[in-house]
């Protein structure tokens, strides 16, 4: 009987079509408001003051209204990224926020008003707030075909009209969405509102009469607030909640997961939980609570559809047949007017005309969680998943209309949205489908979903851990990944997938976790240096509440510590693990050793950074006595004498323990000075760079283009490191005199040969630096030992950075550019020879792209300009003397700013300093010592000091650099007289 039973429930379970059965479900869900809204208000006159017309008496009269209309302007459109002005789609008058006053102080809590009946309205449980955004005047004709508007901010999902008083006929605003449609009118004598989720669609009639008159108001909830749940005890929510159940509890699933389409637009940028609308929110917000307590997880996805056809274009002046790819979400934009390739990308709009459907094929172009975080790209869609029948067809194609888009900013997607509903048991399934492809490589967009699927897995693994539907997708793929050939699933790619550092990390702590030795084991070892440091932490943290032992993963953090390539992370982790003040067990101490082992082989192996100078002091107090300091580090430190960089790190930390009572002042003392001494008598000040604060990637060039490389982190310094290295030095040896004698000997011999691009970032900030420190300590800048180095760094600024005005060998040679295919053989040709002036260059649009590359990566002093005359088009390259003319005026730029910053210093400081060169050196930025001289070089006795025949040609400045390197040996051509005259400043 009991039997009888169960099989009677089976078969029922197996009659039941989930798919149908989900989908009614989730249809029944209503939303608590409509897609638009319209209502009237109270009476209230906001006292507008328009700039230069003034009050506005209601309702509006004649006059006014075209005294307004006076000072309005055109309303924009949006098409795409370009904001367009259209009389035939947009015919409407506006006035900025700045043109005009509302005066009423009681005017924004009557909008707040207004915003709570929109609220109340469109279903919204949240707090709204209001934006002021245009006035807009309708005159007879005016109107504003169908559109969707541009939301501006994250938290912008609506825009709000109230109409003012003023008499007209027509104008009603007509809303469409998922196949409903509101006439929505503004009062013709009172004051209303109406108002609509900014994706839907919308049309402002036709004025027949008078004038239409409206403020609009962009509507915005606060997208990091975390909005009211939906209530699980409704019948409909009970229902969907036992289907689910069902579902997952199916023996052989024919559905894997399921597709919802959604009735509102989200872009990729807002697509989360909280920036749904309407009844999306409702049933998302429910699939989410019900996730709680079933094994389901929620998603959100754009899906797309692509189309593969063929199309006529009927241009203005031409008709051609266009075959292309066209994508439901918008085109490629092909502006140029030398489309002869445009043939392959097809153009802006042209979907309408696509004329034939040669294949359609469906994917998610983005999958994401419920925070909108992004967890794959470019999936394969199995169409059969989607509940909905009809998702892809366009419900009504005024709706799903594409041209125009309200306000202004970019073009309204045209993806579909839908909510992804996936049992537990089947995620790891389900996206692997992120990297399933037909050829045999992986693209990256591929590689890049199964490194983040391996870090989703990991993280839920950590929350729900003995979630077993994970593990072993998990640890297979993992395997997978770090395997050298990569299994056959990742075949073809012989470099190893690496892993972002948060995978990495979940994926270790999930290991640790599951108490699994050998994937604790294979994750400490395949992480390549990207591991969190706060990993270590985490794992103190379960050391402390026992969830597992040090003896069982001491081996594994041994592995994941020296998988570090970074010297300094390596001590890191050891004091995250076991910070220095614990009394530590033996075994222990004895693994920090072999630790600090490693440390010690890497000092004399590797490029080391100021990082790695306080990391290796911090080895010492805590975890080892002062002899191990001498006896073991020192040795390795003096063998990296040529790493000032780490070794003034290193000082400046042995220095503070010391102060500190970290080690014995005298034992620290005397190995502060042995290394000190060293540095000094081994330091090239020639080598130092300063720190390159702005670490933007350079634009994007091509390949060969040269590339710059940042400096080596050996040598970079702060000016503030130098000034505390010698102020250290003055206080810690007794006979502080002779080693900075020494110290300023050095940087003077080293002075004339610093790099142009160095003063700026490094040596006149130290310059600062030092006279501050002098006069703190009351040393006069004067003493000889500071006021050589003050003067030599000052005269080598001059002479390196300004230089001399460039010249010219008036020669047509130019140099060849860096490519020999055959194009560039030929150009190069007539680059090198002088005869030749102007080459023309007869080819298609690929090949001039290409000349016109290689000729602007090589920097060669010529214009080249396509002539739009023939087929194909020419090139024409002129060879020019534009760079000559740019590199002076550069060179005046750099005096005239050499100038300013030789005025950061004070008169008084620069005379003591420069002694009887200074006089000579403000010659040097004296417009008029240069003025009608028709010297073409600047005389021998300009010159500040002599600098020595193999320094003249000064290494080139990275391209990077604001003022490029001054080009020696060209002709003065025009006096300057931009330059201020500095002599007399002050
Ligand atoms: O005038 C109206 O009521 C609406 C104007 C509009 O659609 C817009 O500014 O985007
Ligand atoms: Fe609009």
């Amino acid at each position: 009987m009991a039997v009888g039973q169960y099989e009677d429930d089976e078969d029922d379970d197996e009659s039941l079509d989930i798919g149908e059965e989900l989908l009614a479900a989730l249809d029944a869900i209503e939303s608590a408001g409509t897609f638009a809204s319209k209502g009237e208000l109270p009476y209230l006159d906001p006292q507008i003051k328009v700039k230069d017309v003034g009050t506005i008496t209601l309702p509006l009269q004649e006059a006014q209204a075209r005294q307004m209309i006076d000072q309005a302007h055109q309303a924009p459109y949006g098409k795409g990224s370009e904001t367009l002005v259209d009389t035939a789609v947009r015919n409407t008058l506006e006035l900025n926020p700045d043109q005009f006053e509302l005066g009423n102080p009681e005017w924004d809590s009557y909008v707040e008003k207004a915003c709570a009946f929109v609220a109340r309205d469109l279903g919204i449980d949240a707090p709204v707030s209001a934006e002021l955004y245009k006035m807009l005047i309708y005159e007879k004709g005016a109107m504003f075909k169908p559109h969707t508007d541009t939301e501006k901010s994250a938290g912008m999902f609506a825009t709000l009209v109230i109409g003012l008083p003023s008499p007209h006929e027509g104008g009603d605003v007509v809303v469409k969405h998922q196949g409903d449609k509101m006439t929505l009118e503004t009062q013709k004598h009172g004051f209303s509102y109406v108002s609509w989720y900014s994706d839907v669609v919308h049309e402002v009639l036709p004025v027949r009469s008078g004038y239409r008159w409206v403020l609009t108001y962009n509507l915005c909830i606060d997208p990091s607030q975390q909005r009211p749940t939906a209530c699980l005890q409704t019948e409909g929510a009970r229902y969907l909640h036992e289907i689910l159940k069902t579902w997952i509890g199916q023996k052989d699933r024919d559905m894997s997961h399921a597709y919802y389409r959604l009735d509102h637009e989200y872009t990729q940028a807002n697509i989360s939980l909280n920036a749904l609308k309407g009844r999306d929110m409702a049933a998302v917000h429910l699939l989410k609570d019900i996730s709680k307590t079933l094994n389901v997880e929620i998603f959100l996805a754009l899906l797309a559809k692509s189309e593969f056809g063929s199309c006529e274009y009927y241009g203005d002046y031409r008709r051609k047949r266009y075959y292309y790819r066209a994508r439901d979400y918008g085109f490629r934009d092909f502006d140029d007017e030398d489309d002869e390739d445009a043939d392959y990308y097809g153009r802006r709009g042209a979907r309408h005309e696509l004329q034939e459907v040669f294949e359609t094929s469906y994917e998610i172009t983005s999958l994401v969680d419920l925070d909108g975080c992004r967890l794959v790209k470019d999936m394969e869609l199995e169409k059969d998943n989607v509940l909905q029948e009809e998702c892809f067809k366009e419900v009504d194609p005024e709706e799903d209309y594409t041209g125009y888009q309200g306000n202004s900013g970019p073009e309204a997607t045209h993806w579909y949205r839908a909510v992804v509903i996936v049992p537990r048991d089947s995620i790891a399934d389900f996206l692997a489908k992120s990297w399933a492809r037909e050829s045999i490589y992986m693209s990256i967009d591929q590689r890049e979903n199964v490194t983040s699927v391996i870090g989703y897995l990991a993280k839920t693994l950590l929350h729900t851990s003995g979630n077993q539907s994970v593990i072993e997708p998990l640890k297979d793929l993992c395997r997978k990944v770090w395997s050298p050939d990569q299994g056959e699933e990742f075949g073809s790619f012989r470099e190893r997938l690496a892993l972002p550092e948060p995978a990495n990390t979940k994926v270790l702590q999930a290991a640790i976790t599951l108490k699994d030795q050998d994937f604790i084991k294979n994750a400490a070892e395949h992480h390549d240096g990207n591991l969190s440091l706060e990993f270590f932490k985490w794992t103190r943290d379960q050391l402390d509440a026992g969830t597992t032992s040090f003896d069982d993963i001491k081996d594994s953090l041994l592995r994941a510590i020296r998988g570090f390539p970074e010297l300094w992370k390596r001590q890191v982790a050891i004091k995250n693990l076991v910070p220095p003040t614990e009394s530590m067990p033996e075994d222990v101490k004895s693994w920090i050793n072999t630790v600090h082992d490693g440390i010690l082989e890497m000092i004399l192996q590797q490029e080391l950074g100021a990082e790695d100078g306080y990391a290796v002091v911090d080895m010492i107090p805590g975890y080892h006595d002062f002899a191990y300091l001498s006896n073991r580090v020192l040795p390795a430190v003096e063998g990296r004498l040529a790493a000032p960089s780490f070794l003034l790190a290193f000082l400046s930390r042995l220095h503070q323990c010391i102060t500190e009572g970290s080690f014995s002042s005298d034992n620290g003392t005397n190995l502060y000075r042995q290394v000190a001494r060293s540095l000094v008598d081994k330091i090239d000040i020639y080598t130092l760079h300063g720190e390159v604060r702005d670490e933007r990637p350079a634009k994007l060039s091509p390949y060969w283009a040269p590339r710059t490389t940042p400096p080596p982190k050996s040598f970079v310094v702060t000016d503030k490191t130098l000034v505390d290295f010698i102020s250290t030095l003055t206080r810690v040896f007794p006979d502080s005199d002779s080693i900075m004698g020494f110290l300023s000997r050095r940087i003077c011999f080293r002075a004339p040969a610093i790099e142009a691009s160095k003063f700026h970032l490094l040596w006149l900030p130290f310059l600062h630096s030092l006279g501050k420190f002098c006069e703190t300590n009351s040393i006069p800048s004067s003493s000889p030992d500071y006021r050589q180095i003050f003067a030599a760094i000052l005269k080598a600024y001059f002479n390196t950075y300004v230089g001399e005005e460039p010249t010219t060998d008036a020669s047509f040679a130019r140099s060849s550019v860096g490519c020999y295919c055959g194009d560039c053989t030929w150009l190069n040709e007539f680059l090198k020879d002088p005869s030749q002036t102007v080459c023309r260059f007869p080819m298609g649009k690929q090949r001039r792209q290409h000349l016109h590359n290689t000729l602007e990566a090589a920097q060669i002093d010529c214009t080249h300009e396509t002539e739009r005359v023939g087929s194909p088009h020419t090139l024409v390259v002129t060879k020019t003397f534009r760079d000559h003319d740019k590199a002076v005026a550069e060179w005046k730029k750099r005096k005239a700013e050499a100038t300013i910053k030789v005025h950061d210093f004070s008169k008084s400081e620069l005379t003591v300093w420069l002694g009887e060169d200074y006089d000579r050196l403000m010659k040097m930025v004296d417009p008029r010592s240069s003025s009608g001289r028709s010297a073409r070089t600047v005389p021998p006795s300009q010159r500040l000091a002599p600098i020595k025949p193999n320094q003249q040609t000064r290494p080139s400045i990275s391209r990077n650099e604001a003022c490029p390197n001054p080009v020696a040996g060209r002709k003065r051509k025009a006096t300057d007289t931009d330059v201020v005259d500095l002599a007399e400043d002050d």
